[in-house]
């Protein structure tokens, strides 16, 4: 009996290991954390195919994912300027573009959906992936706020289904939140952990629950910095200015929030204001609501609560 529990155990832990064996990933949505996601995986070793609407788009990520390797290479070869030119260009020819999702799709180990933050337009992708990816592929969410459970319903994989969440700028922050759902297996979860370390990242694990750790805190928090311009008791700068010189936060909550994106922002809220409408803190904000119906999403436009430099 022990030595077919040895057997068994050693036969469970080879199917892990292979299991574990992530190489080719496609990153769904190509925008600020797609293409960061895309670029750090292709920088460890991984081969990507990222996705997105159009040919246009993906070309502006490939620009942006440029502009942030020249920024990593320009320290890491410092005295090497040509080495520099290798580094990017061998992390670049590692990733492939794509239009259509299913191309990809049905020959991936992984797939990281990181498109708008609508549960619909989620569902409906994870639904088209469902039959056209392999049995083994492990489909992941980068969502901010909604459930991996809800978005994971869509296909018929529920036990290779989990959450990969991300923190921007990708290729400077260092976490990753690994989610489980009740359905997420033990293979798939383990292999998500070994693939978010693999991506040289550090890895939390958090159930399928709003906002999951960072986002918990962090999204009450911007919203009461929100309140405190729109009762009027300060002003951006001075909240943004009080956060990190009084509390040490590398940028303050207004400086955040373009950076994220407002419309990001607002998805996230109105999301949460539709599933918990009693909250006071989830109210919808007319200063947040006014910027993005006048375009204003933060940095990614040029403005927000500030102008910034396109
Ligand atoms: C609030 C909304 C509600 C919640 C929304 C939900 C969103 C989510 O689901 C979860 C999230 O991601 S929340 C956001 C988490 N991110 C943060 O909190 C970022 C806070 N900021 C920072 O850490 C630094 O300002 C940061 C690292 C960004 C920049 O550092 P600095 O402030 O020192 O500024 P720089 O002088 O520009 O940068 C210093 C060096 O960093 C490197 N770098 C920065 N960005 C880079 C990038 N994109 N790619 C590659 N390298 C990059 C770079 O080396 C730079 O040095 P230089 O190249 O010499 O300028
Ligand atoms: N902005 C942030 O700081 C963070 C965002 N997230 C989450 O990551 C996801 C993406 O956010 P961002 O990159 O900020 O958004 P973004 O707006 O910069 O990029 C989204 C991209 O997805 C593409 N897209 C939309 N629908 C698509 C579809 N059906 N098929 C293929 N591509 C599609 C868009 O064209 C766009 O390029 C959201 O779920 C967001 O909540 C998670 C962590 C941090």
């Amino acid at each position: 009996m022990a030595q077919f529990l040895q057997v068994f155990s050693r036969s469970i832990s080879a199917s892990s290991s292979a299991m574990a064996q992530i190489k080719h990933v496609t990153v769904i949505g190509s925008g600020l954390m797609g293409s960061g996601i895309a670029q750090v995986a292709a920088a460890t070793g991984h081969n990507v195919a990222l996705v997105d609407q159009t040919d246009d788009i993906l070309g502006k990520s490939m620009a942006n994912m440029n502009k942030s390797l020249q920024r990593v290479a320009k320290k890491k070869f410092a005295d090497d300027p040509k080495g520099g030119e290798t580094f990017i260009s061998e992390i670049i020819s590692r990733i492939k573009t794509e239009t259509d999702p299913t191309v990809p799709a049905a020959n991936t180990d992984l797939v990281i959906e990181a498109i708008v933050e609508n549960l619909d337009v989620k569902q409906k992708l994870f639904k088209s992936l469902d039959e056209a990816a392999p049995q083994h592929t492990i489909f992941a969410s980068n969502t901010s706020s909604l459930p991996i459970g809800d978005i994971a319903a869509s296909t018929k994989r529920l036990d290779r289904f989990g959450g990969l969440h991300y923190f921007n700028p990708v290729p400077m922050m260092k976490l990753v939140e690994v989610i489980r759902t009740p359905d997420t297996n033990d293979e798939t979860f383990k292999s998500l952990v070994d693939f978010g370390k693999a991506m040289g990242k550090v890895t939390v694990e958090c159930k399928d629950t709003p906002g999951f750790i960072v986002n918990r805190l962090l999204v009450p928090y911007m919203l009461e910095a929100v309140r405190l311009v729109e009762r009027g008791d300060a002003s951006p700068r001075d909240i943004d200015t009080a956060m990190k010189l009084g509390a040490g936060y590398p940028m303050g909550p207004f400086e955040l929030a373009d950076y994220v994106g407002l419309d990001t922002t607002k998805f996230i809220i109105d999301g949460w204001y539709e599933k918990f409408p009693e909250n006071p803190l989830f109210q919808p904000s007319p200063l947040l609501n006014k910027l993005v119906s006048e375009g204003n999403l933060g940095m990614k436009t040029g403005k927000g609560f500030y102008s910034h430099k396109k």
